[in-house]
């Protein structure tokens, strides 16, 4: 009797010692930022990559949203670190979606798009969203820089097992709500903290009902709750999605690996060390005002009274007050794309509501797919077309926007409706204000002029 989560760790585990665990590591994702000095130590500490055919890296974080060469991107440590991400590639053999490759975007887009999170695996990176891709039914985790030079060397990492917590999730979500909504408003109910030290494990109908991309936005922001982990029970849904991806086993390979997939679920819910119960039936869609993602409120609610400094300062960088509604908020930006609602049903979404419309005359509306095949995608359903004719940006796909990288940045004191996970303090820029919300929310708003209030 096992959890989802204990299963795969003890299929992964080589030896334990002083309550750590030695994990096998499946698969090694990185990117520009926090693996240039892994890489130096390596080569400092004359060590070996260990496996780098389980080692995959791609450019997104220094790469500017608009059509620009490489040799144009002004900031010079942006610059250094891609030339360095391409170096380190080439000499130890990884392969690389640089700039130029189809298969470019964010890196916890790539993982699940090229078949290579998948059910039972266990997968780091060196990012603090890596639990994303728990979302396939996989172990999935952010680490530091000098972890992800010991998986480099050694494809094992030292770990100490999480509690589990299981979030049973119930009810069927209205049509303008969604797994964005979920999380927003799981954090507002239960703080930023809640998920410290455990592997949130998510269940219940309504994740059963939901498609592969929203388990996806849901585990993404785990870590805004605390936690290091989030996962999903692998089903029906989970193995269509895998299915003929490029590093997904094929044939006889992947009839046998499918056996060791069913056995993927928790045995009994008392297994979990915790479970909260939320009923979603009822749930408005989520909007934060603050700068944290549980500073939010359901867009039928007012912004509570001032019961701590932290929402005092909160209000006082944001501009806003007490019992004002979401509907008072002076939005000017709208940012479509991250690694949390950055994918094809995101896409979809927001293009069925700019569909034959106009952005409001007060917004910016920029729309960033969250990589390459994403982007085709949006041009082969001709939704690139939707989003120019409603007069929206459309851009090349990457992090930037999401924290204000290159020119990729919110002006001072602007508000900004965010598909994103974070609204801390300058985050999207010096003295930027981030709203966060789904992107149904940022799509109405766009056209509306301000956030609607249904
Ligand atoms: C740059 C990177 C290390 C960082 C993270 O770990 O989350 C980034 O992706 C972010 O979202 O702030
Ligand atoms: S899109 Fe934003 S949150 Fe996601 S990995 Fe990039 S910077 Fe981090």
């Amino acid at each position: 009797m096992k959890t989802l989560f204990d299963k795969i760790w003890d299929e992964h585990v080589i030896v334990s010692k002083d309550e750590k665990d030695l994990l096998y590591i499946d698969l090694h994702l990185i990117h520009e930022v926090t693996s240039p000095q892994a890489f130096e130590g390596l080569r400092l500490k004359n060590r070996k990559l260990r496996r780098p055919d389980r080692t995959f890296a791609t450019m997104d974080h220094n790469t500017p949203t608009i059509k620009e060469h490489r040799s144009n991107i002004g900031d010079e440590l942006s610059v250094e670190q891609l030339d360095s991400l391409e170096r380190n590639c080439k000499q130890y053999g990884i392969e690389l979606y640089d700039m130029d490759s189809e298969y470019n975007g964010i890196v916890h887009m790539v993982g699940p798009e090229m078949g290579l999170s998948i059910p039972g695996k266990t997968i780091v990176c060196g990012d603090s969203h890596t639990a994303t891709h728990g979302a396939m039914g996989a172990i999935a985790f952010g680490i530091g820089t000098s972890e992800v030079e010991e998986v480099f060397a050694t494809q094992c990492l030292w770990q100490k097992r999480p509690k589990t917590m299981g979030i049973k999730i119930t009810g069927k979500l209205s049509d303008n709500v969604s797994a964005k909504d979920v999380i927003l408003h799981l954090i507002k109910k239960y703080s930023t903290s809640f998920g410290t030290g455990y592997a949130l494990e998510f269940y219940g109908d309504t994740i059963e009902n939901m498609e592969v991309e929203d388990r996806l936005t849901l585990c993404n922001m785990a870590i805004e709750a605390g936690a290091k982990f989030g996962i999903i029970k692998p089903d029906e849904k989970t193995i269509d999605y895998i299915k003929n991806r490029k590093y997904t086993p094929k044939g006889a390979d992947f009839e046998k690996y499918l056996e060791y997939v069913n056995t993927l679920f928790t045995d009994s819910e008392e297994l979990y060390d915790e479970i909260k119960e939320v009923d979603v039936t009822n749930l408005k869609p989520q909007v934060s005002f603050g700068t944290n993602p549980s500073m939010t409120v359901s867009i039928d609610e007012k912004f509570p009274e001032i019961t701590s400094e932290e929402l005092k300062k909160a209000y006082d960088y944001m501009d806003l007050k007490p019992n004002m509604t979401v509907e008072d908020v002076p939005i000017e930006v709208v940012f479509i794309g991250s690694c949390t609602n950055g994918r094809m049903q995101d896409m979809r979404i927001a293009a069925e509501i700019l569909k034959g419309k106009k952005v409001h005359k007060n917004i910016k509306c920029i729309v960033v797919p969250g990589s390459m095949p994403v982007k085709k995608q949006c041009e082969a359903e001709g939704l690139d077309k939707i989003f120019l004719d409603a007069g929206c940006e459309f851009r090349m796909p990457g992090c930037s926007y999401c924290l204000a990288m290159n020119e990729d940045k919110i002006e001072e004191k602007v508000h900004c409706a965010s598909t994103s996970n974070r609204n801390f303090e300058g985050r999207q820029g010096h003295l930027s204000r981030t709203h966060l919300m789904s992107p149904y929310m940022a799509a109405k708003c766009a056209v509306a002029g301000r956030v609607e209030i249904e």
